[in-house]
């Protein structure tokens, strides 16, 4: 059903958007590079739905915007029809995941915003955005503004706003994730049922997701982003018949090869390597002592080992929900993922079934050898004269790789950690961390496990990078 009449009829592949070895770096908070893309080849075809798919942070909104022009690449280039991007791309329109409306214009108004910015005539806008409003189901609420309008009604003006410009290429920034489950999918058909229309003028969409089962239902094509910087990591065409039940063995084959895939280690990226896990290198995936502690638990009733698209369906997870815990307990050494399959270790289920002290005990030693971080502060702490200081210290520290959002979302996940491990303390009135005699129980046995050849890497003094 969803299957382009451009490819059903001629078969061939006509480049729209060819993206051409692009890297992209931000400057950081203190100034030095924090590289977002690292060497991005891609092409957006004619007649096919392509799905930008990764974990957060793996850069699928800085892609998305280079493509559109709106981010210019460090390096490499962007072309359009064969023509080098140099500023925005006139062949494509943007839905974004937050709607981005003008709350203070109407519907009508909104969709016509860009036809204004094109300089289009008065009457010639109003019909153009007339139609596009009919077309997404808006009709009859031409005159409302955005706040009278549910989630789904924004987005389908969202979605009429990009479609009046008949782009060539649609870009999405997660256009569903921001509605309820029913609307989304509803919205989702509409976009399919649209697309099939022979008199679709748009040739090629592209979403950014990072639900899996959305980008199987969706997509030709699905392009999994590996992180640290963002990288492809792999290309995977979809064959599952269209129209796509998700309860069919292919949808579920699809899901299953490439939740092996994000949650598989990375064969060639730029993290890999740098071989000596720390702080600016290895950030501390979001997840709370609680949530790993649940993850835990419950492979563990499942007899130490589960399916992961299953356990996320079972918890009604999205994959951005589910990634940063398995990646927290894989870094800490309690669970082991191979193809999309995770495993209890020895270690977690030690963790686990010990009693309360000696789990807090456990915990702080897997903290300690195994999150950077956490190590870090602990080393630092153990140097300092008191065995306190600021965490402004620690701060400064992680602006040479992270920005001001991304090192508070460090800071407070190394401090869950270390205060469940009771490794230090943390007064949050004066900013103040403090070393606890239990971290210096473990720092002996740290010590003498760095000495080791095959001990765990040290690098995590307070100047290390
Ligand atoms: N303008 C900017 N300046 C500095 N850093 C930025 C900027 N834009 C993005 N970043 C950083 O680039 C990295 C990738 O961000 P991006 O939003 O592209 O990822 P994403 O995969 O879309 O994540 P999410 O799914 O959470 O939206 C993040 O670490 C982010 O903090």
């Amino acid at each position: 059903m969803a299957t382009h009449p451009l490819l059903a009829t001629t078969g061939e592949q006509t480049a729209i958007v060819e993206v051409d070895h692009v890297s992209k770096s931000f400057l950081s908070a203190d100034g030095t590079t924090l590289p977002v893309l690292d060497d991005i080849t891609l092409t957006l075809h004619e007649g096919e739905i392509v799905a930008l798919l990764g974990k957060s942070g793996s850069g699928k909104s800085t892609l998305l915007r280079t493509i559109a022009g709106l981010i210019a690449p460090t390096t490499g280039e962007v072309r359009y029809r064969g023509t080098r991007l140099n500023g925005a791309n006139p062949g494509v329109a943007m839905v974004f995941q937050s709607f981005a409306l003008m709350p203070w214009l109407t519907v009508q108004d909104n969709v016509e915003l860009g036809l204004q910015a094109r300089g289009i005539g008065e009457r010639q806008r109003r019909t153009a955005a007339l139609n596009a409003i009919d077309a997404i189901g808006l009709d009859g609420f031409e005159t409302a503004y955005p706040r009278e309008l549910s989630g789904g009604m924004r987005q389908r003006v969202g979605f009429a706003r990009a479609l009046v410009l008949q782009p060539d290429a649609l870009l999405m920034d997660e256009p569903f994730s921001a509605l309820d489950v029913l609307t989304a999918e509803n919205l989702r058909n509409e976009l399919l049922s649209l697309w099939t229309h022979a008199d679709f003028p748009t040739r090629c969409l592209c979403i950014v997701t990072h639900n899996i089962d959305e980008a199987v239902l969706l997509a030709d094509r699905v392009l999994v982003l590996g992180s640290n910087p963002g990288h492809v990591k792999a290309e995977i065409p979809i064959h599952v018949p269209r129209p796509r039940d998700r309860r069919s063995p292919t949808f579920e084959a699809a899901v299953d090869q490439i939740y092996g895939i994000l949650t598989g280690r990375d064969e060639n990226p730029a993290a890999e390597r740098v071989t000596t896990p720390g702080p600016l290198t290895h950030p501390l995936p979001a997840a709370s002592v609680g949530g790993l502690a649940g993850l835990v638990e419950i492979v563990y009733a499942h007899n130490g080992q589960t399916d992961l698209p299953d356990l996320a369906d079972e918890l009604s997870f999205d994959v951005d929900d589910l990634l940063p815990l398995l990646d927290a307990a894989t870094m800490l050494r309690l669970l082991e993922v191979e193809s999309a399959q995770a495993f209890l270790t020895d270690a977690g289920r030690a963790w686990y079934t010990a009693d309360i002290q000696t789990s807090k005990q456990l915990f702080a030693h897997h903290v300690v050898e195994h999150a950077p971080l956490v190590r870090t502060i602990v080393k630092a702490l153990e140097n300092s004269d008191d065995g306190t200081l600021r965490d402004d210290f620690f701060r400064d520290l992680l602006r040479r790789a992270y920005t001001t959002e991304d090192i508070e979302k460090q800071l407070t996940i190394a401090i869950d950690w270390g205060r469940y491990g009771e490794l230090f303390d943390y007064d949050a009135d004066i900013g103040e961390l403090i070393l606890t005699e239990v971290a210096a129980a473990v720092i002996p046995h740290l010590a003498a496990a760095a000495d080791e050849p095959d001990g765990p890497h040290d690098q995590a003094g307070p100047a290390d990078g």
